[in-house]
């Protein structure tokens, strides 16, 4: 069966054209002027886009006590309906390891994800077991690794294990993640806010300020510096670690920044609403921050500062929420916006100018394809790419609200905002799977399992560079030796 996507123009990372597109199968065959197919997909007035890739999801994700509410099955399919064709998660491994958590979160998402997806692995402490798996994870098609310097007591890593993940990483090809915030400063701004009283979701944003995230990129990005390889800071949400990152990359470090599309969005005053539901909702590590903050975020994106933005979708329902009534650190961290990134982000960023069209398609496609190693099967529109493709309408319009979202949570933390730009149609592998008031519905395991290889170029540079300029002992002749010592 071919399809053709005719009359629209293609927007990609580097340029706009106009061509169509002829699919057949599952990838793209050709693309160029007047090409004919046996379907038609109607994408005049229309701009064609890769298909967006969420390389930041918790879906069922158990976390503080709880899991998260959004399934694969709802999680995926809200994504392809706001022109996300693939997610990216976090497989934690529990006391079974790491072997177990792919197979945990392969089953899930084989049974029930109705776009693609991708793992990243979580290094959740150090022991032989976890060297040893990481080379079986890297055989099955895993090139991420994932580190949280928060959560004390629960996920968070050391400086020494995060230091032997890396080199680990460094040896398979692999790239680590991190979740850059210092969990013991976190822990005791924690303690100090209840002792005072503050018991509120605000506490939750007072203990955790931009300086304990800002030094913790830095420290993230110094000891993958020292490992020899690069690292991908994940949720950055203000100055002080996009500074971090932006100097590293000044000296010549890879060091890769992903905003999420809150941060760039809601701030901080979110968290004085004197309704508690309202404010518990949208609790998240690191919180939302001030204007000032959003703007330096907006600013690393067109400058080529920070890269990629992503959703960190990690949504409980209210009832959840309420787990931390009276106690701000008991309320399950996490938020929502898979099904709004794209709309939000043209909405705030193309419409207003601070993104060109072709910006957008980097930070939510080309770039993450880029980084995870996968492109250009995914991120692109090249012929022998998968057909994921967002045929998106600029005009169409809509004002986000939990009542119609696809999302099954009970809430939406952009409620009210209003976008314009909307995807026609989604085409996930040449189907199309979301076409706009048509009355899609999810396919629970049509999506498919994308296996990403190591990466054969970043870090075989960076630590040829360090084996270059690595500290050498000073070889000294006899002569220029004391005696008799
Ligand atoms: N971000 C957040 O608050 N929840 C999800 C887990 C994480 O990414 O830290
Ligand atoms: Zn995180
Ligand atoms: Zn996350």
């Amino acid at each position: 069966m071919s399809t053709v996507i005719k009359g629209g123009t293609i927007v990609a990372a580097d340029r706009s054209y106009e061509a169509d597109i002829l699919i057949e199968g599952e990838t793209i065959k050709a693309i160029g002027p007047d090409l004919k197919g046996e379907k038609v997909i109607d994408a005049a007035g229309a701009l064609v886009m890769p298909g967006g890739i969420d390389p930041h999801t918790h879906l069922e994700m158990p976390f503080m006590g709880t899991t998260a509410a959004e399934t694969w099955e709802s999680g995926t399919f809200a994504g392809l309906s706001g022109g996300t064709t693939m997610v990216v998660d976090f497989a934690i491994p529990n006391d079974k390891g790491m072997l177990a958590a792919f197979d945990d979160w392969y089953g899930r998402a084989d049974r029930s994800a109705s776009g693609d997806y991708s793992f990243h692995m979580c290094v959740t402490g150090w022991d032989e077991r976890t060297f040893d798996e990481m080379e079986t994870i890297v055989g099955r098609g895993i090139n991420t690794f994932k580190h949280f310097m928060a959560y004390k007591g629960a996920l968070m890593v050391n400086d020494d294990e995060m230091f032997a993940s890396f080199q680990r990483c460094a040896a398979l090809g692999a790239l680590p993640l991190v979740h850059a915030e210092n969990g013991d400063i976190v822990a005791a701004l924690q303690q100090k806010y209840m002792a005072a009283g503050v018991t509120g979701p605000e506490g939750h944003a007072y203990s955790r300020p931009p300086e304990v995230e800002g030094e913790a990129t830095n420290r993230a990005i110094m000891i993958a510096d020292a490992a020899g390889v690069p690292v991908y800071i994940v949720h950055v949400s203000c100055e002080q670690a996009h500074e971090a990152i932006r100097r590293a990359r000044q000296k010549g470090m890879r060091v890769y920044g992903e905003p999420l599309i809150q941060h760039l969005v809601l701030d901080e005053t979110e968290y004085f609403n004197k309704d508690w539901d309202y404010a518990a909702r949208r609790v998240m590590s690191p919180p939302f921050r001030d204007k000032s903050h959003q703007d330096s975020l907006w600013a690393g994106l067109a400058a080529g500062s920070l890269q990629i933005v992503a959703t960190d979708h990690c949504s409980f329902t209210t009832e959840q929420k309420r787990f931390g009534l009276g106690n701000f650190t008991k309320i399950p961290n996490g938020t929502g916006g898979i099904e709004d990134r794209m709309p939000v982000l043209w909405t705030k960023g193309v419409e207003t100018g601070r993104l060109t069209e072709n910006e957008f398609v980097a930070v939510t496609s080309t770039n993450i394809a880029k980084a995870l190693n996968i492109y250009p099967r995914k991120g692109a529109i090249v012929p022998g790419a998968d057909a994921d493709l967002v045929v998106w309408d600029p005009k169409l319009s809509k004002t986000i609200s939990a009542a119609s979202q696809k999302s099954i949570i009970d809430y939406n933390v952009f409620e009210g905002v209003q976008v314009s730009g909307l995807p026609r149609y989604t085409l996930s592998r040449g189907e199309v799977v979301w076409s706009d008031g048509q009355n899609s519905t999810p396919q629970p395991g049509r999506g498919k399992f994308i296996p990403r290889k190591p990466f054969p170029a970043v870090n075989k540079a960076v630590s040829k560079w360090k084996e270059l300029t690595a500290p050498r002992a000073v070889t000294r002749s006899p002569e220029h030796m004391p005696i008799g010592v």
